[in-house]
C-alpha cells in the first residue's frame, strides 16, 4: 500500500525532515519486488529506508519513492547451530540480544550501534573492535534484476562504511558466530556500551559521525582542534562530547545541520587543510 506524503522525521534517528512523496512499508519480499517493478515502470527514483540512523533528510518533499523494511515483513531471526540468520529489519540490538542469550558471541562490538541489519551492511557498521561483515556467512538479496540470490559472504565486498550492495536490497543475512560462556558475551557487551555512552552522545538526535575519517587522522580530532565543539547554528549543535556529532535540539531544522556542516568544512580545511567528505547520506 502506498501511502502519500507520509512524515519521514519520525523514521530516523536525527528526527529531521520532511516527507515522502510516497512511502511502502512492505509486508513481503513479493511485495517489495512489485514495488520496486512498479516504481521503475513510473520512472519513480526509489530509496530503501532502513532505521534510518546514517541520513539527514532535508526540510522538502522527498521525491519518488520511500520504501521502509522494517521488522514486521522483514523481521526473520532465527538459530541452527552458530548460524543465526536475521531479516534485514531486525535491529542490531535485538539481533545481539539473540545471541547473546544463547551464548553465541562475535557481535558483542556492534552494540549501541542504533541499525537494522540492512543498513548495517550497506554500510559495513562498526565497532571499535569488529565490523559486521567479519561475521558475516552469506547475504540474501533482491538484486537489480528482480531476483532473488544468496551470495557467501566470499562474492561480496566491504570497505571502511561500504560495500558493493548499492544496486540490490538487502533482504536477509547469516552470521556466523562462536560458542561463548552467555554471562562472558553480556559483560563484553555492557562494555562496549558503556565506553561508547562514555565517548559519543547516544541518548541526543544525531546520526551518528558525520564525516568520515580521513586516512590516518580522525574527523573528530580535527574539529575539536578547529575549536569548533559546542558550537551552534541554529538548534543544531556539534557535540560537546564526540567533534563528528552533530546534535538536533528540539526545534532543529535540517537546513540548521547542513549549515553547520559547510561551516565545519570550510573551518577544517583553512586550520588543517584537510577537505572532510561526508559520511552520512543526505536525502
Ligand atoms: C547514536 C548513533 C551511533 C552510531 N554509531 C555507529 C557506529 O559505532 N558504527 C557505525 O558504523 N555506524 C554508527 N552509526 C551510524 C549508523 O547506525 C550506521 O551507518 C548504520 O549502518 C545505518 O543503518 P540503518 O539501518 O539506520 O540504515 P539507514 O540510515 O536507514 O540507511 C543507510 C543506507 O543503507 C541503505 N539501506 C538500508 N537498508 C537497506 C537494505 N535492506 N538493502 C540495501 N540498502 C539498504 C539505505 O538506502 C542508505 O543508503 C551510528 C548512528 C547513531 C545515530
Ligand atoms: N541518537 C539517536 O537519535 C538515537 C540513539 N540511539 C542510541 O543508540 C543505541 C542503540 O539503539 P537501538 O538499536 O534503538 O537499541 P536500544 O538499545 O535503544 O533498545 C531498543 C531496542 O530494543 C529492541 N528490543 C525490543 N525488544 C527486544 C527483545 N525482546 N530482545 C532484544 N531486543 C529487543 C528493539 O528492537 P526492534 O526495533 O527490533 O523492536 C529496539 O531497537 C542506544 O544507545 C540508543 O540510546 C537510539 C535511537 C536513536
Ligand atoms: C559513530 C560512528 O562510528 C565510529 C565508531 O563508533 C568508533 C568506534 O570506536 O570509531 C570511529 O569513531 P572515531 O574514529 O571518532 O573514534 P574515537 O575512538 O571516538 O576517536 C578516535 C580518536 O579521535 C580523538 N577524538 C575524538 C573525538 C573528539 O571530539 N576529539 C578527539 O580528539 C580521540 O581521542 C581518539 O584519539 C567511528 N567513526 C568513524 C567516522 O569511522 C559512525 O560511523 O557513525
Amino acid at each position: 500500500m502506498i501511502q502519500y506524503h507520509a512524515q519521514l522525521a519520525r523514521m530516523t534517528t536525527f528526527q529531521l525532515g520532511g516527507v515522502a512523496e510516497r512511502l511502502v512499508q512492505p509486508s513481503s519480499i513479493r511485495e517489495l519486488a512489485e514495488t520496486i517493478a512498479l516504481g521503475r515502470r513510473r520512472g519513480w527514483p526509489t530509496r530503501i529506508l532502513g532505521h534510518g540512523s546514517n541520513l539527514l533528510l532535508r526540510d522538502r518533499v522527498l521525491p519518488g519513492l520511500t520504501i521502509r523494511l522494517d521488522r514486521r515483513g522483514f523481521g526473520t531471526l532465527r538459530a541452527q547451530g552458530y548460524e543465526v540468520t536475521a531479516g534485514a529489519g531486525v535491529s542490531l540490538s535485538r539481533l545481539i540480544g539473540f545471541c547473546v542469550g544463547r551464548g553465541f558471541h562475535g557481535l558483542e562490538g556492534l552494540v549501541g550501534i542504533p541499525a537494522a541489519v540492512g543498513g548495517a551492511l550497506r554500510n559495513n557498521a562498526g565497532g571499535r573492535d569488529v565490523t559486521i561483515a567479519e561475521r558475516l556467512s552469506s547475504v540474501t538479496l533482491l538484486n537489480r534484476d528482480g531476483d532473488v540470490v544468496t551470495l557467501p559472504r566470499g562474492e561480496l565486498s566491504f570497505g571502511y562504511r561500504s560495500s558493493s550492495f548499492a544496486e540490490s536490497v538487502i533482504l536477509e543475512a547469516v552470521f556466523r558466530l562462536e560458542r561463548g560462556v552467555r554471562e562472558e558475551a553480556l559483560q563484553r557487551c555492557r562494555d562496549h556500551f558503556q565506553r561508547k555512552r562514555a565517548d559519543q552522545p547516544l541518548a541526543e538526535r544525531s546520526a551518528g559521525c558525520i564525516f568520515r575519517n580521513p586516512p590516518g587522522d580522525f574527523a573528530g580530532r580535527l574539529v575539536e582542534t578547529a575549536g569548533l565543539k559546542g558550537l551552534r547554528i541554529g538548534r543544531a549543535e556539534i557535540s560537546p562530547l564526540h567533534g563528528n556529532f552533530i546534535v538536533a535540539h528540539r526545534g532543529a531544522r535540517s537546513d540548521d545541520v547542513l549549515r553547520l556542516i559547510d561551516h565545519v568544512r570550510e573551518r577544517v580545511a583553512n586550520v588543517h587543510g584537510v577537505w572532510l567528505e561526508l559520511e552520512i547520506e543526505v536525502w
